[in-house]
């Protein structure tokens, strides 16, 4: 298998334009496998956690020309300069996934060829509006299934743990398993990983999903139940003090967000004849709101964390506690490197700076 790992011109000069476009940049060094031929890209939901760093790394490799970010919103003040960099480093474009028209008009117009589908509502916000999160998330992936059967392109949607449910087996839960999640979300992505199945074995189209744990970055998270492990943080540096919204023994499997764009970035770029299933589990670490408090106060002696479970702590505990990924390791190479401990040290070492 080739494996590259490119430092490209683009980022070295990028770094040496400046911390706003080297924060950009930081990403582009994700490492592929195998298909490096050029792309045209086009992320939606590009604003959120994972859009704006995704959006970083394919721009790195593939030119921020060649990579279409798009969202439902204009970035926002203070949305993080990772965010600010996805709309103003490459294309921006405005983009309501449930409205098909305008998304094929992007994707012929530009000649796409790669779709990266992130737009969508995540566990707790799902709860909250269940309604429009089963208007985003299964008729905005119906459009973008649509649009690539029609105009061959390429699909990747992240599928996540919470598309496991109560009945799943809980420890190293494997790919093939019982699936009855009892969140809307965990629902509509079922539904994604089932129908990107089809739309491969039915009309060919090139369907990739992983299923993400809790992705842990110093970026704003988008409404899910593993915020906590973020929100943590940004408490833990202001007032020394967080209130938890889930219980103190709550294990999830977790991962840094560097080892998320590296291992998204090598699965996509993974040759075809390698991947023996349309989706696969990425497992990292886990580990309870205790235990991250801990190795928390390695830094922090004097945090303090109190526990107030809410609507979030049912849906947690409907998650399995951590992932068999063997199969992603096995075929394109998943290898994660962080650990707690060492999740901790880059989390406080880029919030402190
Ligand atoms: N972050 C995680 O921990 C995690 C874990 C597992 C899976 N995932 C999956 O990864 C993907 C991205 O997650 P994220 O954390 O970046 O989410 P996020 O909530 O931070 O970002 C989602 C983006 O989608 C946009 N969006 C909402 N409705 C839209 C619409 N109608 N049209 C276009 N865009 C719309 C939002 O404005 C937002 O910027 C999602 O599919 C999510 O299910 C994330
Ligand atoms: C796990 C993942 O899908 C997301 N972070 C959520 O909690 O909803």
């Amino acid at each position: 298998m080739l494996t590259q790992t490119l430092l490209r011109p683009r980022l070295m000069s990028a770094l040496a334009a400046g911390p706003r476009l080297a924060a950009a940049a930081a990403y582009s060094t994700a490492t592929a496998t195998g298909d490096l031929a050029p792309r045209k890209v086009l992320i939606t939901g590009s604003l959120g956690q994972l859009g704006a760093v995704l959006a970083s790394c394919f721009r790195g490799h593939f030119g921020a020309e060649n990579v279409i970010t798009s969202d439902i919103r204009r970035p926002a003040a203070g949305g993080g300069e990772v965010a600010l960099a996805a709309a103003n480093d490459g294309p921006f474009v405005f983009l309501d996934v449930r409205d098909r028209a305008s998304v094929e008009k992007v994707v012929v117009e530009n000649k796409v060829d790669t779709i990266i589908h992130l737009s969508a509502l995540l566990s707790a916000i799902g709860e909250r509006e269940p309604q429009r999160a089963l208007d985003v998330n299964i008729n905005g992936l119906h459009n973008i299934l649509e649009i690539a059967r029609v105009h061959n392109a390429s699909v990747f949607c992240p599928s996540t743990i919470g598309a496991f449910g109560p009945s799943t087996p809980v420890d190293q839960t494997p790919d093939l398993t019982i699936m009855r999640p009892t969140t809307i979300y965990g629902i509509s992505k079922v539904h994604m990983e089932l129908l990107g199945e089809y739309y491969a074995n039915r009309y060919g189209v090139d369907f990739r999903s992983v299923r993400y744990p809790g992705i842990i970055s110093a970026d704003e998270p988008g409404g899910g139940t593993t915020d906590y492990a973020i929100d943590i943080f940004h408490h833990a540096l202001k007032t020394g003090t967080y209130n938890c919204f889930l219980h103190e023994n709550t294990r999830l499997p977790m991962m840094y967000i560097d080892d998320c764009i590296e291992g998204t970035f090598k699965f996509i770029t993974a040759p075809r004849e390698k991947l023996t299933q349309s989706t696969y589990n990425m497992g990292a670490i886990d580990f309870t709101p205790a235990e991250l408090t801990s190795s928390m106060q390695r830094h922090m002696p004097n945090l303090s964390v109190s526990y107030s479970p809410d609507f979030r702590q049912k849906i947690a505990d409907s998650w399995p506690n951590s992932l068999d990924d063997s199969s992603a390791r096995k075929d394109w190479g998943w290898d994660p490197k962080f650990d707690l401990d060492s999740m901790v040290d880059v989390m406080f070492k880029n919030l402190k700076k």
